[in-house]
């Protein structure tokens, strides 16, 4: 597990390009080991800017984007289209402008009438059935990483995170029963504090799995909790490390209480 690195930029406009510049350079050096490049995408307003500012950037033209895995950590549980879901929110704001491959993409499923636990199994599946595929061998994803349980997901090049004013990652809450979930993938959540009540998440241990944790965050209302995730507070953000890096992407405005 890697130990937080702090990078701070000016302002939010600063911070949005320099984490899409971030993301595709990202992508282009997973691709040039010859691998699938797997990502995890969030939800939140900040995702959106840097998913857009990718798409703007003629440096998206270096990616091979039909040889990119999308995944997402969480997810509003809301019907197909709603312009709420992180899905809808990616896709306007970058899949639909790049030459993505159909199948690698992987939302969460949309609230059909099954339940939040039934989308949240269905996910694990996919992730699982995704770990058992992944191999070492060239044009495929990267090795698997296979969990204690039924949480087996591939090993993900970039995990994103947006954070919440109260320390949220993904659709985990402060004091939520999911935070303490260790033997599943994804989960569903009811009762959200952040709108809409019901979400589908990733669990710590898969959040884990990334080389690469991503935490961007932006504006004043975030500074408490990027503080108390950065000094070992009782907060979800403070959790979720990279295998290899965690990177704490910042504006001066979130980072105002490092200091
Ligand atoms: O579904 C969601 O809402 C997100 O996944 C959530 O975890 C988000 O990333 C943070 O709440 C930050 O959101 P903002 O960037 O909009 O503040």
């Amino acid at each position: 597990m890697s130990e937080p690195l702090v990078l701070r930029h000016p302002d939010a406009d600063a911070l949005v390009h320099a984490v899409a510049a971030r993301f595709i350079t990202a992508l282009v050096d997973a691709q040039s080991n010859d691998r699938v490049a797997q990502v995890v995408l969030t939800g939140g307003r900040v995702a959106a800017r840097v998913y857009a500012a990718v798409a703007e950037s003629p440096a998206r033209l270096a990616i091979d984007w039909r040889r990119v895995e999308f995944w997402w950590g969480d997810e509003r549980f809301l019907p197909d289209g709603d312009p709420d879901r992180n899905e809808t929110q990616a896709r306007d704001a970058l899949l639909s402008h790049v030459d993505v491959d159909p199948a690698r993409v992987h939302p969460m499923a949309p609230d059909t009438g099954q339940g939040a636990e039934a989308a949240a199994a269905a996910y694990a599946k996919e992730l699982a059935a995704a770990a058992s595929t992944s191999t070492s061998t060239a044009g495929t994803s990267t090795s698997a990483a296979a969990g204690a349980g039924g949480d087996a997901s591939p090993v993900f090049d970039v995990l994103m995170l947006g954070v919440g004013p109260d320390g949220h990652v993904a659709s985990l809450f402060p004091g939520y029963p999911q935070l303490a979930v260790t033997d599943a993938s994804a989960v569903a959540v009811h009762d959200s504090p952040k709108p809409p009540p019901t979400r589908v998440s990733l669990t710590l241990p898969v959040l884990d799995r990334a080389r690469e944790v991503w935490f961007v965050v932006s504006g004043e209302d975030k500074a408490e909790a990027v503080g108390k995730a950065l000094t070992g507070g009782d907060v979800p953000a403070a959790r979720p490390k990279g295998q290899e890096r965690t990177l704490w992407l910042l504006d001066e405005s979130a980072a105002q209480q490092l200091g």
